[in-house]
């Protein structure tokens, strides 16, 4: 069976007006209906480089506290790390069909990797205006590279160095968020199942749409993962959920956007949050973003870390092995 792909779409309909009934969204759920318009206060920005770094560490607590998100900035990726991480994975999506579909997720596969494009569950469900690739990028005896494009030829170079920065970074993150909850270092990264957490990268591509009004890209969701480090490119749709209504993230150019994801949340007793987020699309230009998920391997079991619990802090959550958890979660399943 052949799936159709959104950039397929989006050009067969470049120059009409209309988009196929499934991607129009309920009033609900519309962008143009449910975005804020007063004055939109702005995600936290962290420069990492401060040299106050107990500042560095509130305003990281602090952001994940109350927001789930936050920007980091002067983080130790190179910028132009990132433009060639953005390049090649920008070059892959414009290449020829077939050149993508060589490295498809099978139709039948369970796990997701792959270039895919989400297919619709329910009956009633509406499509997303994107198409994405998954691969793991480490550890390396997670590494897929049947999954990762052979061309351009420097896609893989690029995303094995990007690979040992964004790990880096996330260390350096949790560390900080683990000191937060009064624990040692590495009590997060340990709680995510340490050196045997994995991290999955993602492109999503969101082409041109004719009615950015009436659909979405990715639609309302908290990541699965512990946290996620994302890169967008500079056509803005990051849409973030904060009390009680829909906001735009602000693009700054070389910042990395830190998502909590469920892990953390659970991990922490619900002391992080995981930051519910959608994306939004453009009318002429693609949007595009590379989110690394952290996340624990599939038989780890993740529940409230066992040393912040209490009689005056009971559990929040119920343990479960990842595998287990992103299927209930996937399938809409009880999770307590
Ligand atoms: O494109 C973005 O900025 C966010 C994408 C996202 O939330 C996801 O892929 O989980
Ligand atoms: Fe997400």
């Amino acid at each position: 069976m052949e799936i159709e792909r959104v950039q397929d779409i989006s050009s067969s309909s470049l120059h009409t007006e209309a988009i196929p009934l499934e991607f129009i969204r309920s009033e609900k759920e519309q962008p143009a209906i449910t975005t804020f318009r007063g004055p939109v206060p702005a995600i936290p920005v962290v420069d990492l480089s401060d040299p106050d770094q107990e500042s560095v560490a509130r305003a990281v607590v602090k952001a994940s506290e109350e927001w789930g998100i936050f920007q980091v900035v002067n983080h130790g990726i190179p910028t132009e790390l990132i433009k060639r991480l953005q390049e090649v994975g920008r070059t892959f999506f414009e290449l020829p069909s077939s050149e993508k579909e060589s490295v498809a997720k099978p139709v039948d596969a369970k796990d997701i990797e792959g270039y895919g494009t989400k297919l619709q569950k329910e009956v009633e469900g509406k499509k997303a205006w994107v198409d994405h690739l998954f691969h793991r990028i480490w550890p390396p005896s997670c590494v897929n590279y049947s999954f990762w494009p052979k061309n351009p030829p420097e896609y893989r170079e690029v995303n094995e160095e990007y690979a040992l920065h964004v790990k880096k970074l996330s260390e350096t993150l949790l560390g900080i968020l683990s000191e937060g909850l009064g624990l040692r270092r590495d009590a997060l990264r340990e709680g995510l199942g340490g050196d045997l957490a994995e991290y999955m990268m993602k492109i999503n591509y969101y082409p041109p749409c004719p009615r950015p009004d009436l659909a979405l890209g990715v639609p309302a969701h908290t990541d699965l993962s512990g946290v996620t480090l994302l890169v967008p490119n500079e056509v803005p749709g990051l849409q973030v959920f904060k009390d009680d209504h829909w906001f735009d993230a602000e693009y700054i150019p070389s910042a990395v956007i830190v998502h909590i994801g469920d892990q953390i949340l659970r991990l922490s007793n619900g002391r992080y949050k995981n930051v519910l987020h959608r994306t939004t699309v453009d009318k002429d230009r693609t949007r595009m973003s590379w989110p690394v998920f952290l996340e624990p391997h599939r038989e780890m079991i993740v529940g409230p870390l066992p040393e912040l619990i209490s009689d005056d802090n009971p559990p929040k959550y119920k343990p479960f092995a990842f595998k287990d958890y992103s299927y209930r979660k996937l399938n809409k399943l009880p999770l307590d």
